[in-house]
């Protein structure tokens, strides 16, 4: 993969594509790490004299404009982080975002509004992505992926304007991928991985990949209900994926065959609804009552987890183990972090929530061996998966 190094940016307008996909709550960053992550290269762009036009996603707004999830908070971040201002486009590839990109001087920055305001941006028929990422290539004359945390979507500015614009990789997806490597190469074992969070649709199949990969894999967050429903227990209104159980039975079966040991929470936080001050208690995880909701591991678990990361060569995790952002709910996603810390172990955390749980439980970000800007992306990595978003840029 060509640096930004190989590029000739002095003057030029440059297409950044960042992941500055941040957690926001009454429209307040909450977590700002992504954003952070994106600078060096950003700032290492400006010193150089090219005038960086910077673009990302913020949540899902599925091709509607939702003001709600407007990149401008993360536009006031971004410039107080690099210490100038940031132009802010109020549209993606529309008149202002064409004004700000032409009216860019040497160094200077701008943000496009949310990527994902276009329908364009995650169209799975490429002739509607390539005619908004025809649009979004106009705005400038060279390209950098550095959106780690989404090179795994098949998304146009991800995947298909590299292909428009000569291009390169920006400092860090070449940081993630140096670390990632290291779990694809030469791994200490025991390998253990963490799996938890509520992307669960996107992320239960790469169980699939790891069965051949791990010694162990730990269970909890929103990803645990559908394997207690698969082992036949109640799972009252948690988060429930219908259509995978069968799935995910047959995910069971295998790892007995093949010695790897999935291990499930034993007791579960469950509330009477998705709210911290809604009634909550400890129960089995064998017995949801029907009424409520699981919305952490409880404290058997936690030091189950715990116990089954000592000793552990290698840890990787990703998905939060529980509802963290909520007090009563922070509870496991805390153990099993001291139980990584606790492990000795070579420890990779990924996903934009994980470590935001990590930081804003307090954890000293130099506990771990590293910690990803991206979930998704380091699980699909790690899987072996060609990485629309890394293809892109090796062409
Ligand atoms: N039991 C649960 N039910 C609902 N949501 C959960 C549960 N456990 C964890 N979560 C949520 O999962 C979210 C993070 O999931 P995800 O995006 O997959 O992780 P990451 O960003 O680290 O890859 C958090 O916002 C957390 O509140
Ligand atoms: O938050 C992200 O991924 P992650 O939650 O897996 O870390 C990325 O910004 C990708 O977002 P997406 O999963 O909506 O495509």
């Amino acid at each position: 993969m060509r640096t930004i190094d190989d590029l000739d940016v002095a003057g030029r307008r440059v297409l950044v594509r960042s992941d500055l996909n941040v957690p926001l709550a009454d429209g307040k960053i909450t977590d700002d790490g992504r954003i952070r992550a994106s600078v060096p290269t950003i700032e290492a762009l400006r010193d150089r004299g090219a005038r960086v036009v910077v673009c990302a996603h913020l949540g899902r707004p599925k091709g509607e404009v939702k003001p709600e999830f407007s990149l401008a908070p993360v536009a006031a971040r971004l410039g107080e982080l690099l210490g100038t201002d940031v132009r802010f486009a109020s549209d993606v590839v529309g008149d202002s975002a064409r004004a700000i990109a032409e009216g860019l001087a040497d160094g200077e920055v701008a943000l496009l509004e949310n990527l994902r305001f276009e329908p364009g941006e995650t169209s799975k028929d490429d002739a509607e992505r390539g005619a908004f990422a025809d649009r979004l290539a106009a705005l400038a004359e060279l390209y950098v992926g550095d959106g780690f945390g989404a090179v795994h979507r098949k998304h146009a500015s991800v995947y298909d304007v590299p292909q428009r614009l000569p291009h390169a990789a920006g400092g860090l997806i070449a940081a993630e991928v140096d670390v990632l490597k290291r779990l694809t190469e030469d791994v200490a074992r025991p390998y253990v991985v963490v799996l938890g969070g509520s992307k669960v649709s996107d992320k239960l199949g790469v169980i699939d990949n790891l069965l051949g990969k791990a010694d162990r894999i730990l269970v909890g967050g929103g990803m645990v209900f559908t394997f207690l429903a698969a082992q036949g227990h109640e799972v009252g209104k948690s988060l429930l994926e219908h259509d995978q159980l069968d799935t995910v039975r047959e995910y069971l079966r295998r790892a007995e065959e093949s010695g790897v040991e999935i291990v499930l929470p034993v007791d579960v936080v469950a509330a009477t609804a998705f709210a911290a001050d809604a009634e909550h208690s400890v129960v089995p995880a064998g017995g949801i009552p029907a009424d409520r909701l699981g919305l952490d591991i409880g404290p058997a678990s936690g030091k189950l987890f715990a116990a089954k990361l000592a000793g552990a060569g290698t840890v990787f995790w990703n998905g939060p183990m529980g509802v963290f952002e909520m007090e009563p709910y922070s509870h496991g996603t805390r153990a099993v972090a001291q139980g990584l810390i606790d492990s000795g172990a070579f420890t990779v955390v990924g996903g934009g929530d994980s470590a935001a749980a990590v930081r804003g439980l307090g954890f000293d970000e130099s506990a771990f061996s590293h910690i990803s800007t991206g979930g998704g992306a380091s699980l699909e990595y790690l899987e072996g998966k060609t990485l629309p978003g890394l293809n892109a840029l090796e062409d």
